[in-house]
């Protein structure tokens, strides 16, 4: 199996709540995919088992040819999957450097200079270098949103999950978050982006997923699955935090 990620027939369920059903989906190497879906759909989820955060009640979860499903979350990022969460936690006390250090350390056995170099490198490809000795707990809300991407960055991953990263952000912050992904993506990183802010991933990435319910209700070029009635009719009832672009509502 020549995959970077590979999920089969997964299905998860909370009690009554299906957040993933019979769920198939393969991301290849280098490739960037987003995925969209109404409030609910399961992306979060998605992330978390393939994450290890959480265990599908059944199926598989495969990274580059090997099976991870029973593999613990340090593992996984040990492995090479990296990924941020929707609300960033960094440690508030430490600095950039520091926040982005430890998942050098941690997420990449990275050590002593190395480590050094590597965390400068993430912080130059993240827009973070001139904020490197700022305490996390000061930095504004696309700071701690390029951190959270550099601390994922920092665990030198081959997959990158990005989670709703341009939520709360005014439309030129989103353009510059856009330009950061599209450059870690020009670099080699595999990608999977969830988020609701849609423009911003149409301008990123080559592959869109619509989920609901725990399925996939359309895969492929991203304009053509905007423009699908069915994710049209998703999104109609999906709230004022919907986001379609013009090419796919008109
Ligand atoms: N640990 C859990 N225990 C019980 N229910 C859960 C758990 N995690 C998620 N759920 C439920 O599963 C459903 C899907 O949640 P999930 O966060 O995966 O959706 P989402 O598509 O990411 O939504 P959003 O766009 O709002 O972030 C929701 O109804 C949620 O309440």
């Amino acid at each position: 199996m020549n995959q970077l990620l590979h999920l089969e027939d997964v299905t998860k369920s909370f009690g009554r709540v299906t957040v993933a059903k019979d769920l198939t989906l393969s991301v290849s190497p280098g490739e960037a995919l987003g995925i969209v879906g109404p409030n609910g759909a399961g992306k979060s989820s998605l992330f978390a088992m393939i994450s290890g955060d959480l265990r599908p009640d059944s199926g598989a979860v495969w990274f580059e040819g090997r099976d991870v499903t029973d593999v613990p979350p340090h593992a996984r990022t040990r492995a090479g999957i990296g990924r941020t969460y929707q609300v960033p936690r960094p440690f508030e006390h430490l600095t950039v450097f520091e926040n982005v250090l430890v998942c050098g350390y941690q997420g990449a056995a990275l050590k002593g200079k190395e480590a050094w170099q590597h965390t400068m490198g993430v912080l130059e490809r993240t827009g973070l270098a001139d904020l490197a000795n700022t305490p996390a707990g000061r930095l504004g809300l696309l700071q701690r949103k390029r951190l959270e991407v550099a601390r994922a960055v920092g665990t030198n991953p081959r997959l990158l999950l990005l989670d709703e990263v341009a939520g709360g952000l005014t439309e030129p912050e989103v353009l510059e978050l856009v330009t950061m992904v599209k450059q870690l993506h020009a670099e080699g990183l595999g990608i999977v982006w969830i988020e609701h802010v849609v423009h911003a991933l149409v301008k990123t990435v080559g592959r869109m997923v619509c989920l609901a319910g725990g399925d996939v209700v359309a895969n492929g070029d991203p304009t053509q699955v905007l423009a699908d009635p069915k994710v049209r009719e998703l999104y109609l009832g999906g709230g004022p935090e919907t986001d379609l672009p013009e090419e796919a509502a008109s």
